[in-house]
């Protein structure tokens, strides 16, 4: 199981810089805009809300994913490609949101953050779930448009 991650935006919120060119933002059914793009504006974005969010001694996002030594190895969804009529789909989208009682001291591991502090509800994640058996060194498919409820 992998997850896409990256800084989430309400559907209110302003993400229009942050957009251009950026083929990794993900949209969820409701919305909620993902940004996966490891580079740029999108990155600083990114390490500026996972220092900002801190409880006491823990961090409440993981920031390893922006540098070469990632602690969370499932964090790399976003790299998925999508599938064609000759490479079907190997992996799908399921949306989730994380529940209050998720441990304060797991939450470090957790690759997204949410871009306003002030956000009112948990926080979305979104994981991608293998559809078979995948190989060492397979390429991932998902079909871009289609979502698990
Ligand atoms: C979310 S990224 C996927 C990961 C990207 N291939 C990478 O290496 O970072 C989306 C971009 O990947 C490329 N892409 C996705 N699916 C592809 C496919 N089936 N064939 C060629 N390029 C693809 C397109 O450039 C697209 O804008």
């Amino acid at each position: 199981m992998h997850h896409f991650k990256g800084t989430i935006y309400q559907a209110y919120e302003p993400i229009l810089f942050q957009s251009i060119w950026n083929p990794f933002v993900f949209r969820c059914i409701d919305h909620v805009l993902i940004d996966g793009n490891d580079k740029g504006i999108s990155k600083i974005v990114y390490r500026s809300c996972s220092g900002r969010d801190r409880l006491g001694p823990f961090r409440l996002s993981d920031i390893t994913w922006l540098t070469a030594n990632t602690e969370n190895p499932l964090a790399v969804g976003q790299y998925v490609n999508n599938c064609s009529n000759e490479r079907a789909a190997n992996v799908c989208y399921q949306e989730y949101d994380v529940p209050e009682a998720f441990p304060l001291e797991l939450r470090q591991y957790l690759p997204n953050v949410n871009y306003r502090h002030d956000t009112q509800r948990p926080l979305r994640c979104v994981v991608l779930v293998a559809l078979r058996d995948i190989r060492p060194g397979e390429e991932l498919f998902s079909n871009y448009f289609t979502i698990v409820h």
